[in-house]
């Protein structure tokens, strides 16, 4: 890395992707001149090897629900954490190269969300067409752009159509026109930031052993100190068939002491406990503390206690 520390940033590109707007969004701003990648695990091996500071890569949509691409990325790859969070409506178009009509699509390509999230449209309007899911949607709008591409259409959105000089064949075309993504700024371990009052925490949690009541005993962790819940999706352990790991996001920050205590309880009953960072809520939504569980309600009962004991 001549001249020392990376500052940029990567993303999920190339340019035009959903990843690159939300990226455009970032509070603070990102720095100048961020860098593509064409897939999510190299945008994050990138961060890795020090080639960028951070990265930012898709992480769930409220239709389709966990990538798996960034969420196994985080879980098994060498450690990395969260530091920020964006939300952003998704729209999609089908963008053609100028002249071409709904008639003449015969194949389509885009990213398997995009495609998942347009299905009934598809399925209405080009029950015949084929579509060939691939990296972005970007990426698919300027493959479509080429001369003599097999591809007749892309679904992407209208910025991704205009900068590569495609044609909007229809517009406003996912299932539900209300979907969100939400994407994740990951870093190499830095210390935690200060709690916000509105903060998200995510936890990978491994079981040491599968038995009844297992994933219930992670649960009780969370429920008896009042910390809800926002995602929790079971991933393969890649270990054998049937064997799964929780990737959690939990409200709150782990300076808040009900989600500390929560962490310690599954510190002291799971396997592994990977920390994939405390970082400020894209929603800016305060939690509702239960009674009881505020850090003074905790302070108070670690005074009393040690009064008993001493
Ligand atoms: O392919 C893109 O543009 C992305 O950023 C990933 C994606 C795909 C579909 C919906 C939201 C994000």
């Amino acid at each position: 890395m001549p001249g020392g520390e990376a500052t940029a940033y990567g993303y999920f590109g190339p340019v035009g992707t959903f990843t690159h707007q939300a990226l455009l969004t970032l509070d603070p701003p990102a720095p100048a001149d961020p860098v593509p990648y064409a897939t999510v695990g190299q945008a994050l091996q990138a961060v890795r090897d020090g080639e960028v500071a951070a990265a930012l890569v898709p992480i769930e949509n409220s239709v389709e629900g966990g990538v798996t691409a960034t969420l196994d990325n985080l879980a098994y790859g060498d450690p990395l954490v969260i530091t920020g969070e964006v939300l952003l409506p998704v729209q999609f178009g089908l963008y053609a190269r100028p002249g071409t009509s709904l008639a003449d699509v015969r194949l389509v390509t885009t990213h398997p969300h995009a495609e998942a999230q347009c299905r009934r449209w598809l399925a209405d309007h080009l029950p015949e067409a084929e579509v060939v899911v691939g990296g972005s949607t970007a990426a698919a709008a300027a493959e479509v752009a080429h001369e003599g591409s097999r591809f007749d259409a892309a679904i992407c959105a209208a910025v991704a159509g205009d900068l590569y000089g495609l044609e909007a064949l229809a517009s406003g075309i996912a299932d539900n026109p209300d979907a969100v993504t939400r994407f994740v700024l990951v870093s190499r371990p830095v210390p935690v930031g200060q709690p916000t009052g509105a903060d998200k925490t995510t936890l990978v949690l491994f079981m040491r052993e599968n038995h009844p009541g297992a994933l219930l005993e992670i649960l009780e962790q969370f429920a008896s100190r009042g910390v809800d819940l926002c995602r929790i999706e079971s991933r393969p352990t890649r270990r054998t068939l049937g064997d799964y790991c929780f990737s959690i996001d939990a409200e709150g920050h782990v300076g808040d002491a009900r989600l500390a205590e929560a962490m310690m309880g599954l510190y002291r009953t799971c396997a592994e406990v990977v920390f994939l960072g405390s970082y400020p809520r894209a929603d800016h939504l305060a939690p509702d503390v239960r009674p009881g569980t505020a850090n003074d309600d905790y302070a108070a009962a670690s005074s009393w206690l040690e009064r008993l004991r001493g």
